[in-house]
C-alpha cells in the first residue's frame, strides 16, 4: 500500500486499526534495512500522519557518548534538529537515555525538566500539549529516544500511544542494529581495500627493485606511476645513488614503450668528442677510426627510452642537438647529410640543480624547459624515515646470498646504520652491508664491524673534502659517493679526465659537483686478497668487495697491479 492509500484508509480508520496500520506498514518497510534514513523517516511520517503522535524524533548518542543529537525527524524544522542537542541525563529525553524508563510529560508547559530546547512552544498548539519519550533499547541498554508531541485532550488513550511508540522503538533498534553492522562491515571492507591496494603498489615497487615505506619514497613512486603511461619527458633529480637510474627503467618498464629498448647514458663518464657520436652515431668515414657507420643511443632507443643520466654534464653544442631530438623527433649523424627519423622518449636525471646552471649560462634555458616538463625528486636517504632498515635488511638478505653466507645483524646494528648521514645514499648502503657480510665472524654482523667501516666511510668522506669539492650548484650538499672499496662512481664510468664538464678549477681536475674516489694504495692488499680467494677470477673477486668487474679492473690498472 502507498503511503497516500495509506492516509486515506487512516481517515476511516478507528484507532486501533490506525496503530495496527502504522505497525503493519512499518514492518513491510523493514526490506529497506539499509537505508535508515527513509525506513525511520517513513515510520515517524506515519505516526504523525495517523496517530497525531506530532514531531516524532530519533536522537542518538553522539561520537563523544557524552551528548545526543536528532538523527532522524518528521516535522522539524533544519534549525530545530540542530537545537536538539542534549547531554545524556538532561531534560527529558536524557533521563530516558540514562534510566531507560519511558517519559510521559502531560503537559510541557507545566514539567520543569522538559526544556523546550528543540521546538519553541508558540510554534506548537496553544492548547495543552504532551511530550512521550520512550527508549531505544538494544539488548535492555538504550541505544537512543524515540519522542513525540501529543495533544492531550483526543480521544486515544495515553496508554496506546505509548504501546504504539515502544513498538516503532523496538522496529527503530532493529533498523539501527542493521545499519551499524553495516557500517562496521563497510568500514573493515575499505580497510581490507586499502590494504589491498597498499600491498599491490609495493608488489609494484618490489617488481622494479624499489624498496621503501617512507612517504618521501612514495611520493616519487606515485609520480612515477602517474606519469610513465604518457610521452612525457621526465626530470629525475636527486643526490647520487637515491636510485634515479632504477627510477627511469620503472617509467620505461611501466610504460607502453615497455618492449620497445631502454638504453642508459651517462654524459658524465663520455668525452665531449666521443659522446656526440655515441648518442647520434656516425657515418662511415666521419672521423679518423670510423671505418662503418655507427648507429647512436638516440636512434638505438627508437621505440623505447633512453635515458641521460648527469644531463647537468652535457656540453653546451650537444644541449642544442639534443634539443633537436625533443623538438622535432629526428637526429643527424656525425658526418651525415640528412636527417634520421626517431621516436624516442627521453628521461634526463641530474643531482645537480639545473635551474642554478642555466642561471650561471652553463645550460640552455630551452633544454631546461624542455626537459622539466615532469620533474621528480628522488629523496636522499637520510630524508626516508625508517627506510635505512628496510633496506639494510634486504641488502643482507642479497649480500648474504651473493656471498653465500648466513650473516645477521647484531643488536644495534641497525640503530647504528639508522643513525648514519649516508652521503652516498642507497648505493653507498648497499656497499657497506656487502663489506659487513664478508667481514662477519661467525655469521654475526656486529656494532664494532660496523663502526669500523663507517670510520673507513668517513674517511673517504673527509678525503674529499679536503681535496676540495662540490660545485656550489650541486643538490648533493655532501661528497658524492664515498662508498668506499664498491664506490659506483669511481672507475672508469666517471674518470675524471673523461668528464666534459671539467673545470681547471676543480680539484685534480674533477668535474664540478661531483665528489670521486681516488684509488687508494692501501686497497691493493684487499684486491689481490679478493683475486687469491677467487682463484685469480676478476668477476668474483670484483663481487666479493662490491665493484663491478670494470671498477676492479680500473683500480688494478690504476695500483700497476695485473692480476693474473
Ligand atoms: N629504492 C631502492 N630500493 C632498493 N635498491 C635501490 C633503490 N634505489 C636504488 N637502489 C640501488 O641503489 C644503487 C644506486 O641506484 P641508482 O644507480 O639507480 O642511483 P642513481 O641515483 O642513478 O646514482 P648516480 O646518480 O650515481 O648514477 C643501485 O644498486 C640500485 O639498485
Amino acid at each position: 500500500m502507498s503511503d497516500a492509500q495509506a492516509l486515506q484508509s487512516s481517515a476511516r480508520a478507528d484507532s486501533a486499526d490506525a496503530e495496527l496500520l502504522v505497525v503493519h506498514e512499518a514492518t513491510q518497510w523493514l526490506s529497506h534495512l539499509n537505508d535508515p534514513d527513509t525506513v525511520i523517516g517513513r515510520m515517524l511520517r506515519l505516526l504523525s500522519q495517523i496517530t497525531g503522535l506530532n514531531r516524532g524524533r530519533v536522537v542518538l548518542p553522539d561520537a563523544s557518548g557524552e551528548f545526543m543529537e536528532i538523527r532522524y525527524a518528521y516535522g522539524l524544522s533544519s534549525d530545530e534538529r540542530e537545537r536538539g542537542r542534549y547531554r545524556v541525563g538532561e531534560g527529558v529525553t536524557g533521563r530516558v537515555m540514562r534510566t531507560g524508563q519511558v517519559a510521559v510529560v502531560q503537559d510541557i508547559d507545566e514539567e520543569p525538566v522538559y526544556l523546550t530546547r528543540a521546538v519553541e512552544r508558540d510554534t506548537l498548539p496553544p492548547e495543552t500539549v504532551a511530550f512521550l519519550a520512550v527508549p531505544i533499547l538494544n539488548e535492555d541498554q538504550p541505544m537512543g529516544v524515540l519522542g513525540a508531541h501529543r495533544i492531550r485532550e483526543r480521544h486515544r488513550p495515553l496508554h496506546r500511544d505509548i504501546t504504539l511508540l515502544r513498538i516503532m522503538a523496538a522496529l527503530i533498534a532493529r533498523v539501527l542494529k542493521v545499519d551499524d553492522l553495516i557500517r562496521e562491515q563497510t568500514a573493515a571492507l575499505a580497510e581490507e581495500n586499502e590494504s589491498l591496494r597498499e600491498a599491490l603498489s609495493s608488489n609494484q615497487e618490489a617488481r622494479h627493485g624499489i624498496l621503501g615505506e617512507s612517504p618521501a619514497l612514495r611520493q616519487a613512486f606515485r609520480q612515477t606511476l602517474h606519469v610513465s603511461p604518457t610521452q612525457a619527458t621526465v626530470l629525475l633529480n636527486g643526490e647520487s645513488g637515491t636510485g634515479k637510474e632504477r627510477f627511469a627503467r620503472m617509467v620505461h618498464l611501466t610504460s607502453p614503450r615497455c618492449d620497445g629498448p631502454f638504453i642508459a647514458i651517462n654524459c658524465a663518464a663520455i668525452p665531449d668528442a666521443l659522446l656526440e657520436s655515441e648518442l647520434f652515431g656516425h657515418e662511415k668515414g666521419a672521423f679518423t677510426g670510423a671505418v662503418s657507420a655507427k648507429k647512436g643511443s638516440v636512434e638505438l632507443a627508437s621505440g623505447g627510452t633512453l635515458f641521460l643520466d648527469e644531463i647537468g654534464d652535457l656540453a653546451f653544442d650537444l644541449q642544442s642537438k639534443l634539443l633537436h631530438v625533443l623538438e622535432k623527433q629526428t637526429i643527424h649523424r656525425v658526418g651525415g647529410t640528412k636527417d634520421v627519423p626517431v621516436d624516442v622518449r627521453i628521461i634526463a636525471a641530474t643531482h645537480k640543480n639545473l635551474q642554478e646552471a642555466v642561471n650561471q649560462g652553463r645550460f640552455r634555458i630551452d633544454l631546461f624547459y624542455r626537459l622539466n616538463v615532469f620533474p621528480i625528486h628522488l629523496p636522499a636517504l637520510r630524508e626516508r624515515d625508517g627506510d635505512v632498515k628496510l633496506l639494510a635488511r634486504h641488502f643482507l638478505q642479497v649480500a648474504s646470498q651473493e656471498f653465500d653466507r648466513n650473516a645477521t645483524f647484531e643488536t644495534g646494528v641497525l640503530d647504528r646504520l639508522a643513525a648514519y648521514n649516508w652521503p652516498g645514499n642507497i648505493r653507498q648502503l648497499e656497499n657497506v652491508i656487502k663489506r659487513a657480510v664478508l667481514v662477519a665472524q661467525n655469521g654475526w654482523i656486529t656494532v664494532a664491524d660496523i663502526e669500523l667501516i663507517l670510520t673507513h666511510e668517513s674517511h673517504v668522506t673527509d678525503h674529499l673534502e679536503a681535496g676540495g669539492r662540490p660545485d656550489p650548484s650541486a643538490s648533493t650538499p655532501g661528497p658524492g659517493d664515498p662508498a668506499g672499496m664498491g664506490a659506483g662512481n669511481t672507475g672508469p664510468d666517471h674518470a675524471p679526465s673523461s668528464s666534459p664538464g671539467s673545470s681547471p678549477g676543480s680539484p685534480h681536475g674533477q668535474p664540478p659537483g661531483r665528489a670521486y674516489r681516488w684509488v687508494r694504495e692501501d686497497e691493493a692488499d684487499a684486491l689481490l686478497a679478493a683475486l687469491e680467494a677467487t682463484g685469480g677470477n676478476k668477476t668474483q673477486a670484483a663481487s666479493r668487495l662490491g665493484m663491478t668487474t670494470r671498477q676492479f679492473r680500473y683500480r688494478l690498472d690504476k695500483l700497476g697491479l695485473h692480476g693474473g
